[in-house]
């Protein structure tokens, strides 16, 4: 396909998402099978085009003067993408392109950017969300959020049930996966240019041998911080696709007994292929209408992981449209869960044992509020140094070590971002339960 071809294409899938309200990947795979003459280099560009444009919405929009998706779409290839008037011009000379350029796109698309443009256009968020900006950043807020609108890098984690990152280095080459700089067991793979056509990374023969797991870096090590020990009892609490699940049953080497539990028993059955593929031998899955097998594990377990509902405000790289879908009220509901589900996950602690609570969000509504309300109302726990507990895993690397460290909030959580740590948006907090076992 064309350029023009290609823009045109962009601007409908543009249009699905932003007024017919689909998720990018359903009008991807509608425009796809309208489109059989697309080939996979082609949906790149145009899915690629699309999440550009969706991570600058606000930005975009206001420089353009509008946000209809045709003005986000064009605004996307000159200044995201850079191109120059005469390039999209060029590609506007096209039968299936859109129409031509208007005298006041020409004017808008060479204008330069207004630096007194109010917060949530500079740093493309919703307005709504100003105020919590301001808190948990303060004068970083623009910047903060900036970075949560560029593309975002992949993220592996070597599966040392299976292979050590010595043997996982070399068939990762070709997939221009480079050593991570925050952990020892995991490689980064700088974000692709979508107008390019790379090599998928399932493609590669390590990747379906089970050799690595894709897992953004602040997953990892959130993750890190429970630290859990061969031979622990450990508790997943929201197990859900699994991801944290199979991180822990390495760093257990096997050794020791998970329990898996959601309450979405759909998604706990979903698991039971991952675990196959990673060679997870001690993960056992609670069902949620196995209550009493749940009950069983009551005040035994020397580590709980709750990875709570949330916005998902972290992976905003990943997932532009779900910026834009985010309402106040969604944001209430997620918080009164997190509420409920850490003192739900609590009572499986045992005496002396931990609490781990992460987030994919960066707002402190779903972050260090949820953990002082929990401590308030559970005096027999106090929390304690996370950047300490995810380094003492072993698994951070020195500059790992130190970036957590940094990242650190007085009273012990982290809170990782993609401007401080080139990570999604992570928050994580350890928890531990008095008793004489401590
Ligand atoms: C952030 S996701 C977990 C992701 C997963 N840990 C991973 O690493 O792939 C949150 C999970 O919490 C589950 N959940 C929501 N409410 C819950 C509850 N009350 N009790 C247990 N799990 C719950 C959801 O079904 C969802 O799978």
């Amino acid at each position: 396909m064309r350029s023009g071809g290609k823009i045109s294409a962009a601007i409908g899938v543009l249009t699905d998402v932003l007024e017919r309200h689909q998720p990018v990947k359903t009008a991807m795979r509608d425009w796809g099978k309208s489109a059989r003459y697309a080939g996979s280099k082609d949906r790149a560009w145009v899915s690629g085009l699309v999440l550009d444009a969706l991570r600058r919405k606000n930005s975009i929009g206001y420089r353009m003067g509008e946000d209809s998706p045709r003005a986000l779409v064009l605004g996307a290839l000159g200044f995201a993408w850079g191109w120059d008037i005469a390039q999209i011009e060029a590609a506007m000379d096209d039968e299936h392109a859109p129409e031509a350029l208007t005298a006041a796109e020409r004017e808008r698309l060479v204008g330069a950017p207004d630096p007194a443009a109010p917060a949530h256009v500079q740093g493309d968020f919703p307005e709504w969300m100003t105020p919590m900006m301001a808190r948990v950043f303060g004068a970083d807020a623009v910047e903060e959020v900036q970075a949560m609108a560029m593309r975002a890098d992949v993220d592996l984690r070597v599966n040392t049930l299976k292979v050590d990152a010595e043997k996982a280095a070399f068939p990762l080459k070709s997939a221009d996966a480079e050593p991570s700089r925050l952990l020892h067991n995991a490689f980064h793979i700088p974000a692709k240019d979508p107008s390019k056509r790379e090599a998928s990374l399932e493609s590669i023969p390590a990747y379906s041998k089970g050799w690595v797991e894709v897992q953004d870096a602040g997953s990892q090590i959130a993750a890190a911080a429970a630290n859990a020990q061969p031979g622990e009892q450990v508790l997943d609490y929201c197990s859900g696709g699994g991801g944290k699940t199979i991180a822990l049953a390495a760093q257990m080497k096997g050794k020791g007994q998970i329990f898996a539990y959601d309450i979405d028993g759909k998604r706990l059955s979903a698991l039971i292929p991952r675990l196959k593929r990673s060679g997870a031998t001690n993960v056992q899955l609670v069902h949620p209408s196995e209550a009493v097998q749940l009950d069983t594990l009551t005040g035994l377990m020397d580590c709980v992981f709750v990875d709570a509902p949330c916005t998902g405000t972290g992976t905003w790289r990943r997932r532009p449209d779900s910026k834009w879908r985010i309402k106040q009220g969604q944001l209430e509901k997620r918080m009164a869960e997190q509420t409920q589900i850490l003192a739900s996950a609590s009572a499986f602690v045992k005496p002396g044992g931990r609490l781990v609570f992460a987030t994919c969000s960066f707002l402190m509504e779903e972050g260090e509020d949820r953990v002082e309300e929990f401590l308030a109302a559970h005096p027999e726990f106090t929390e304690e140094d996370a950047a300490a507990a995810a380094a003492a895993s072993g698994l951070l690397t020195d500059e790992g070590a130190n970036v957590v460290q940094r990242f650190r909030m007085p009273a012990g959580s982290v809170r990782l971002t993609p401007r401080r740590a080139g990570t999604d948006g992570f928050f994580f907090a350890v928890l531990r339960r008095a008793g004489a076992d401590a």
